[in-house]
């Protein structure tokens, strides 16, 4: 049902149940992250470790997408992907991203701008073999971001792999792993009351010490 224009523009929620202090925050932006990490999850909130990874799209536009964070500390966040896919190809050119949580029901978002590299196979590795047994054959299924002329072709391939790795342990592909987004800016925003809300950037030095600035909402 579509909503009226004068409905949609009456949208609004007020914020204000938390506030945001500099003494509260921790001096490195990835131990910040974990407070509140651990607090969105303590709440329950469903899936806080999905993020929107943002590129610069081959033709110049930013492009984004959702994906699982499967692992950080103060290195940084660590996601799993197809190594073929567009993004894989966009950070081949820029590596240069911008990963985006939003936790509504906290009135809480991080935005992390930061240097994606590729993790180790043996990272890779580690992780793959954790996953489920069909998300193991899944990643040898897609060929992610092409075009496929049906879904009936995906599942006639997701059998035939299951067929192939019938026995044993599915092989890690060499066109899929993690990638690791290593932080050079990272901010915390909390939603305030009168939309006054609480933003403290952290920007990293030269040095490669941080810097904390409020910024105005
Ligand atoms: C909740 C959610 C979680 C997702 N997690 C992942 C993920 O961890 N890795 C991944 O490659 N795609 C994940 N996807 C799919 C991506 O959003 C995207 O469709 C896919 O990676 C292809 O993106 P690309 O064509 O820009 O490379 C997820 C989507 C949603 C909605």
């Amino acid at each position: 049902m579509a909503l009226e224009k004068k409905d949609l523009a009456m949208m609004r929620e007020e914020y204000g149940s938390r506030e945001l202090h500099r003494s509260d925050l921790s001096p490195l932006p990835m131990a910040q992250f974990a407070e509140w990490f651990n607090e969105a999850r303590e709440v329950e909130l469903d899936e806080p470790n999905a993020m929107s990874v943002s590129t610069i799209g081959l033709n110049g536009f930013p492009t984004a997408r959702t994906v699982l964070t499967k692992f950080f500390d103060e290195n940084g966040l660590v996601f799993y992907t197809n190594y073929e896919s567009a993004k894989a190809k966009e950070i081949e050119a820029n590596p240069r991203v911008c990963c985006l949580f939003t936790w509504l029901p906290m009135e809480r978002q991080v935005r992390i701008e930061g240097i994606a590299e590729k993790v180790s196979t043996a990272e890779s590795l580690k992780y793959f073999a954790t996953r489920p047994r069909h998300s193991q054959i899944g990643a040898w299924v897609s060929e992610q971001s092409k075009v496929v002329s049906s879904r009936s072709l995906l599942l006639a391939k997701f059998s035939e792999m299951k067929r192939k790795f019938s026995e044993g342990e599915v092989p890690l592909p060499d066109f899929w792993g993690g990638y690791r987004v290593r932080p050079t800016k990272v901010e915390f925003w909390q939603g305030g009351q009168g939309r006054l809300h609480d933003r403290f950037v952290y920007d990293q030095l030269e040095d490669q010490s941080w810097e904390i600035k409020r910024l105005a909402p």
